[in-house]
């Protein structure tokens, strides 16, 4: 379990983690979300101790990370799977750094053989691809078994199939009940991996609850209607409160009011309906509509916004 109460960081006056409460709880896949710049890679720094908190703090197992007397084993950790470059083959890497926590050849070779890198794990870690790089990085965050991963980005540089992969190995790690916080950019893997979400924005956190949630929350039903009586359904649905748009000679997408309502009135009224589908909005979309307010480096504007709160 992580927790984090009133974690803050401050760099000279810029606020890069406002004062955040969150749990990170054991047993589901916590995604942490937000945009550029929102200070996820700053908070997940200060959960593993590379940062100092400018007030908080934040615990893992309820222990400071550097409390941790063998902190591999308590949390495995990705954060920059690039800032490896070595000389080193990825067997002797991992085997190093086993080596500061008494994990030997047998789980090196267990990590290698999890994580897909056998063909390679006697060449140099510095010719590898990003693709590769990524799987060693995993390979290490898993080498002391931990209770907790905490992962930035690790479908980055992946393969479909790596970046698939990586879905059913954090499902798995969950399902085992570890804590896992993942962080990524891409929302389609995001709503397919991760249970329970917390979201930043310029710092602080702006939802925390589980995916269903923040996508029912954060968005309005969509229901799309196909009847060959379309004037008559779309002035039956036409409400104060619902928005109908006629997207086909015999297609409604109708916004505020459900299936079941549509279809009951439509019944009432005799109308012959030839489809009637609930649309589930994507969690892009939910995300869209909870951070349009929190974009600090924002494309094709006036640019920065800092602090603008
Ligand atoms: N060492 C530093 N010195 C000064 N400012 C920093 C430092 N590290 C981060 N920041 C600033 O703190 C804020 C949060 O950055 P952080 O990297 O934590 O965001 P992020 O959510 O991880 O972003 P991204 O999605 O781009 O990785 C940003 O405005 C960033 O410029």
């Amino acid at each position: 379990m992580i927790q984090a109460q009133s974690l803050t960081k401050r760099y000279g006056t810029k606020t890069a983690v406002d004062g955040v409460d969150f749990t990170v709880q054991p047993g589901r896949v916590t995604g942490f979300l937000g945009p550029n710049g929102a200070g996820k890679s700053t908070t997940m720094r200060m959960i593993v101790g590379l940062d100092r908190p400018s007030a908080g703090r934040v615990t893992v197992n309820g222990r400071l990370y550097r409390e941790h007397s063998a902190p591999l084993r308590e949390v495995g950790v990705l954060l920059d799977a690039k800032a490896v470059h070595t000389g080193r083959s990825a067997y002797n890497h991992l085997l190093a750094m086993g080596a500061t926590h008494g994990i030997g050849a047998s789980r090196v070779r267990e990590v290698i053989e999890l994580t897909g890198l056998e063909s390679v794990a006697r060449k140099r870690v510095g010719g590898f691809s990003l693709g590769m790089g990524q799987r060693l990085g995993i390979a290490a965050a898993l080498l002391g078994d931990p209770a907790t991963l905490i992962l930035d980005e690790p479908v980055n540089g992946l393969d479909p199939e790596g970046v698939q992969w990586v879905r059913h190995l954090m499902r798995q790690l969950a399902a085992e009940g570890r804590t896992v916080l993942l962080s990524s950019h891409l929302m389609s893997e995001m709503a397919m991996t991760a249970d329970h979400l917390i979201v930043l924005g310029r710092g602080r956190v702006i939802a925390d609850a589980p995916v269903a949630d923040i996508i029912a929350s954060a968005t309005r039903s969509t229901v799309r209607v196909r009847s060959p009586h379309l004037a008559q359904l779309a002035s039956l649905c036409a409400r104060p409160d619902t928005t109908v748009t006629n997207v086909d000679h015999d297609v409604l997408e109708i916004v505020g009011a459900s299936a079941a309502e549509i279809g009951e009135a439509a019944s009432r009224a005799g109308i012959v309906l030839h489809e009637l589908t609930p649309l589930s909005a994507s969690l892009e979309e939910a995300y869209m509509t909870l951070t349009q307010n929190e974009v600090e480096y924002r494309t094709g504007g006036s640019t920065v916004q800092e602090n603008a709160r």
